[in-house]
C-alpha cells in the first residue's frame, strides 16, 4: 500500500506536485498516468525517498520508504533502468545488488529467468539494448520478492512481446496480491493492465477512478446512421431536437438519441436504414479530454486534428498520434 497524503513538491518558482493525495492498494495494478511533465518521476522519487518534498507525505506500507530495514524486499523500484554499472554483466549487478540483502545466487538465478536475461545475463550491461535494459530494471525490482512494486515507463522500449509480457507480469504480481504501480504515458496500454488510474496533470490529481469507471464515462453518446434517405432521416432527427451532422451523402452522425429510438423514428417514417451503429467512445479519448489543459508540450496542429473528433472511434492511425499528442 502506498499513501500519499498532501504530496507538495517545488522546484524554485516551478511547482512540480501540488497538493497530491492518493492511496494506491494491494492486489490491484494500479496505473499513473499524466503528459510530459505531470509530475509522475517526481512522485515516484518522492516514494521511495530519492527527493524530498517540500510538504505533505508519503509512505510504503505504513513507514517512509528509508525506514524500511529491508528496502528492497519491502519495494521494488524501476525508476531509471540506465541507472546501472554498465561495465558489469546483468548477473554481477543483480548479484551485487542482492548483497547488500543476503539475497543470493538462487534468487539472481530466478529473476533473470523471470525476465528472460538467460542468454545475456553473462554480458556487459553496456551493450544492452533499451528493452533489454528495461528487463535488467524489472529484474532488479524483483529481486527482493517485494510487496510493492513501483515501475516507472516499464514497457519503455520493449518490443510488442516485451509489453505483453509486463503486462502479464503486473497482473499476475497483483494476483498474488502485491501493490503494482505503474506508470506510462499511454492511457491505450494502461487501460490493458490497469484495475485503477491515477492521472497527473501539472502537478494535480485530475482522475482516481477505477479502468471500469473511466471507460464507462467514454461511453460516446453519437450515432452512425447510413441511408439512402438522409436528408429525410436528418429532417426528422432535427425537428425532434436532436443534433445530426453529415459526414458524407448517405452518412450521418446523430447526438443525442439512442440508436434503438432512431431506429423506430426510421421506421415509423418508412426510412431505409443500412447501418445502425452507436459509437463507443475511446479511452484515448477519454484521457486526452481529462489532460487537454494540462499537457505543458503540446503539437497544435495535431491536437487540433483531434478537436473534431472527441466520440468518434479512434483507429490504429489516429490512436497513435493521440499517444504522441500526449507524450
Ligand atoms: N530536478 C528538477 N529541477 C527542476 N525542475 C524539475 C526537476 N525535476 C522535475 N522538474 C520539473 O517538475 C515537473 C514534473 O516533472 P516530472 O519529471 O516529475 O514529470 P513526469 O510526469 O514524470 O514527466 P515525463 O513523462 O516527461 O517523465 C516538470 O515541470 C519538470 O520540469
Amino acid at each position: 500500500m502506498i499513501h500519499a497524503d498532501n504530496l507538495t513538491k517545488r522546484y524554485g518558482e516551478r511547482t512540480a506536485l501540488d497538493h497530491v493525495s492518493f492511496d494506491v492498494k494491494p492486489g490491484l495494478v494500479t496505473g499513473f498516468l499524466g503528459p510530459n511533465g505531470a509530475g509522475k518521476s517526481t512522485t515516484m522519487r518522492l516514494i521511495v525517498g530519492l527527493d524530498r518534498a517540500t510538504s505533505g507525505d508519503v509512505t510504503v506500507n505504513g513507514k517512509h520508504y528509508s525506514e524500511h530495514r529491508a528496502p528492497l524486499r519491502e519495494v521494488g523500484v524501476l525508476l531509471d533502468a540506465k541507472a546501472v554499472h554498465r561495465g558489469r554483466s546483468a548477473y554481477d549487478h543483480l548479484l551485487a545488488m542482492g548483497a547488500t540483502h543476503g539475497i543470493g545466487k538462487k534468487r539472481v538465478q530466478e529473476v533473470i529467468a523471470l525476465t528472460g536475461l538467460e542468454t545475456v545475463a553473462k554480458k556487459r550491461v553496456g551493450g544492452f539494448s533499451l528493452g533489454m535494459g528495461q528487463r535488467l530494471g524489472i529484474a532488479a525490482a524483483l529481486l527482493g520478492d517485494p510487496a510493492t512494486l513501483i515501475l516507472d515507463e516499464p514497457v519503455n522500449g520493449l518490443d510488442p512481446e516485451g509489453v505483453v509480457w509486463v503486462r502479464n507480469l503486473a497482473r499476475h504480481l497483483a494476483k498474488e496480491g502485491r501493490t503494482v504501480f505503474l506508470s506510462s504515458h499511454l492511457m491505450s496500454e494502461m487501460a490493458q493492465t490497469a484495475d485503477h488510474i491515477i492521472v497527473l496533470g501539472r502537478g494535480r490529481v485530475i482522475a482516481d477512478e477505477s479502468v471500469e469507471t473511466i471507460l464507462a464515462r467514454a461511453q460516446g453518446d453519437g450515432v452512425r446512421v447510413r441511408t439512402p434517405q438522409a436528408g429525410q432521416l436528418t429532417g426528422l432527427l432535427t425537428s425532434a431536437g436532436v443534433t445530426v451532422t453529415g459526414t458524407a451523402a448517405d452518412l450521418l452522425e446523430v447526438h443525442g438519441m439512442p440508436s434503438s429510438r432512431i431506429g423506430e423514428l426510421a421506421a415509423g417514417a418508412g426510412v431505409v436504414l443500412h447501418e445502425l451503429t452507436p459509437l463507443a467512445g475511446s479511452l484515448e479519448d477519454a484521457y486526452m479530454s481529462l489532460t487537454q489543459d494540462e499537457v505543458e508540450y503540446r503539437d497544435t496542429s495535431a491536437a487540433a486534428a483531434f478537436a473534431g473528433g472527441a466520440t468518434a472511434p479512434v483507429a490504429p492511425e489516429s490512436a497513435r498520434q493521440t499517444e504522441e499528442v500526449a507524450r
